[in-house]
């Protein structure tokens, strides 16, 4: 473990319906350890793990063996609100994490106010709408204009736009996208894709990132996780991202589903 690293995965098990016929292990002895500043894709097939390994860093799942540290804190067995300061999500569904009946100033006020306590003894103060109006103008999306609109009329896109905000406005230790942009239409895909980058830059955030689409996964990010059957089977670099075509990337997929050995 080196001075930078901010996620330190070591030996992570799951099985879900232990002693019976479903028995099934989704995580096998998992281990890897993620720098600050890290923007991690992570690929693999269906049931390969990748959603049940974030569930496990956000809480939402507990392993049955080996350690998630975070910032050096043994977080393994926290509840998911006792670690929910230090992690920011977003999911594949634009609703989840997201109050839709609220406004989406009122949708940020909860994300800026989290972790403090008295959250609601007040209104939003002009202060916050301007902090909040200044954030959504820099989106591009011209959200700015939509603070007192209630979220469940906005757009798949726009929802997932303010959700990603929502996960970054406190400076989370780890950003989680879980497939964050596969309900989107390409186009809006790729300007969440852009948006997520440039939040990520500008805040110098850690990110693990869920992705089906192998080029998105070679063009974002500075590393590249497989995952296959619980295990990670590939971890490519920068260097090894940028020598790659998701032509090149697809077929190492498809070696290592048909069993060849991808390590030398
Ligand atoms: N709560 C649960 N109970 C039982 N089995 C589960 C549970 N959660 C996940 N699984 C199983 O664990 C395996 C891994 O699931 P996981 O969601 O981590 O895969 P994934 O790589 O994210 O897949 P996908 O790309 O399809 O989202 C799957 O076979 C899934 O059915």
């Amino acid at each position: 473990m080196s001075v930078n690293t901010i996620l330190d995965i070591q030996g992570l098990s799951k099985t879900y319906q232990q002693k019976t016929l479903n028995e099934h292990q989704v995580l096998k002895e998992l281990s890897f350890q993620v720098n600050k500043g890290d923007f991690i894709t992570v690929i693999g097939g269906n049931g390969s793990g990748k959603s049940s390994l974030l569930n496990a860093i956000a809480g939402s799942s507990i392993p049955d063996k080996g350690k998630i540290l975070l910032s050096g804190k043994d977080i393994t067995r926290l509840k998911e609100e006792q670690r929910a300061d230090q992690i920011g999500r977003v999911f594949q569904d634009p609703l989840m994490g997201t109050a839709p009946r609220m406004t989406v100033a009122e949708n940020l006020a909860i994300a800026f106010r989290r972790g403090k306590k008295r959250r609601f003894r007040r209104g939003i103060t002009a202060n916050e709408k301007e902090l909040y109006m200044d954030l959504l103008a820099k989106l591009g999306l011209g959200l700015e204009r939509r603070l007192d609109s209630e979220m469940g009329l906005l757009s798949g896109g726009q929802r997932q736009a303010i959700t990603l905000l929502m996960a970054t406005m406190k400076k989370p230790a780890i950003l989680l996208l879980d497939e964050h942009t596969a309900a989107l239409d390409p186009k809006t895909a790729q300007t969440i894709l852009s948006l997520t980058s440039q939040r990520i830059k500008e805040e110098k955030l850690t990110a693990l990132m869920i992705t089906h689409n192998m080029q998105d996964a070679l063009t974002y990010g500075n590393r590249l996780l497989m995952l296959d059957s619980g295990k990670i089977v590939m971890d490519l670099s920068q260097e090894e991202k940028e020598s790659l075509t998701a032509e090149s990337l697809i077929l190492l997929f498809q070696q290592h589903s048909l069993g060849f050995d991808l390590s030398s």
